[in-house]
């Protein structure tokens, strides 16, 4: 089985993001060996503080958080970093080519329970402004030239796209390198697989509840099939899923809190993700456009998301659409 930087190489990635994407396997190593450790490394638990979103944060995010800093930062490649757990963003070398946004543990709440958890990340170029504020990072996920995640699962796998499809490698703890196991991932056009948490029902617009009331309805309702549902409460479980055996993901606007109407971030959960499903046929949207095609404004700004199979995902905007 092929190591994942000779892959790259073939793929004619260019050496500087194959610099970034080593460092951030030797992040994945880092975070997987601790996970995997729990209890037993001290790192399980919530501490005192709270991320610039208003969340407890856990030890692990924190943890998992300055591993990923750190050993970006030593990349020469990197100009800067935006992380989920950071408020502004921190600067590496001046002439780093690369930005990386990431969310350094995705499912926190899964964390105590010993269930799925994940890193995801966003590569972007520097433009050419190259101006050292945050403003380096408002380009739409288009520009991404690299996206993926990290799954600390009961194995350890990579997800990556450059840009030429999606790649599956497995970490073979035995030898400590990610090895290729998938390559070209595919998510078909139709699924009978949703994953959405159905407890804000009451809170979403009404097309959204008309979409899964069919959705609940099955073969007794409009769309004539039966659907099953999946809700691992981790985005980078539940897209992996997505990837390896089809569905649709969503986390759509909700009326829960006025201020935060979405709960997923765009820069490092959307965008990365919006990637790797295009890259894998699928379509990702936000409800009111490609997430792909979104001009951001912030780099902690949140976003619709409705993502997976093509067919399912205007099946869902159909509803949007018909309600409005
Ligand atoms: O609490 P809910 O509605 O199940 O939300 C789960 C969602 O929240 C998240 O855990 C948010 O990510 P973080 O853990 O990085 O804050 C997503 O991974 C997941 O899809
Ligand atoms: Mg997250
Ligand atoms: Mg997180």
């Amino acid at each position: 089985m092929q190591r994942l930087i000779p892959t790259l190489r073939q793929d004619q990635v260019d050496e500087a993001l194959i610099s970034v994407i080593h460092s951030l396997q030797i992040t994945a190593k880092e975070i997987s060996f601790r996970v995997g450790q729990g209890d037993l490394a001290g790192v399980l638990g919530s501490t005192l503080s709270e991320n610039i979103q208003g969340e407890t944060q856990k030890k692990l995010d924190i943890l998992s958080n300055q591993l990923i800093k750190d050993i970006l930062l030593e990349c020469g490649h990197v100009r800067a970093v935006a992380s989920e757990e950071e408020e502004g963003i921190v600067l590496g070398h001046e002439n780093g080519e690369y930005l990386i946004a990431f969310d350094p543990l995705d499912g926190s709440s899964n964390i105590d329970i010993n269930s799925m958890v994940g890193t995801i990340f966003s590569i972007l170029p520097v433009p050419e402004n190259n101006s050292g504020t945050a403003d380096m990072f408002l380009q739409p996920g288009r520009n991404q030239v690299a996206a993926g995640y990290i799954l600390y699962g009961p194995s350890i796998m990579m997800a990556l796209t450059t840009g030429k499809g999606v790649k599956i490698f497995t970490l073979d703890q035995t030898v400590g390198e990610f090895l290729l196991t998938k390559r070209d991932l595919a998510i078909a056009p139709d699924t009978s697989e949703f994953a959405i948490n159905i407890s804000n029902y009451r809170h979403w617009q009404e097309g959204m509840q008309l979409y899964v009331d069919d959705l609940l309805a099955g073969t007794s309702g409009q769309r004539s099939k039966n659907f099953n549902m999946r809700w691992v409460a981790a985005m980078v479980a539940d897209v992996h899923r997505v990837l390896i055996r089809g569905g649709i993901f969503l986390y759509p606007w909700d009326a829960r809190s006025i201020d935060k109407p979405y709960k997923l971030r765009l820069m490092y959960e959307g965008n990365p993700m919006a990637m790797l499903v295009e890259q894998a046929g699928g379509l990702a949207h936000s409800g009111d456009m490609a997430i792909l095609d979104i001009q951001p404004t912030d780099i902690h700004q949140r976003v619709g998301i409705i993502l997976g199979a093509r067919n399912e995902v205007n099946a869902c905007l159909g509803y949007l659409k018909a309600s409005q």
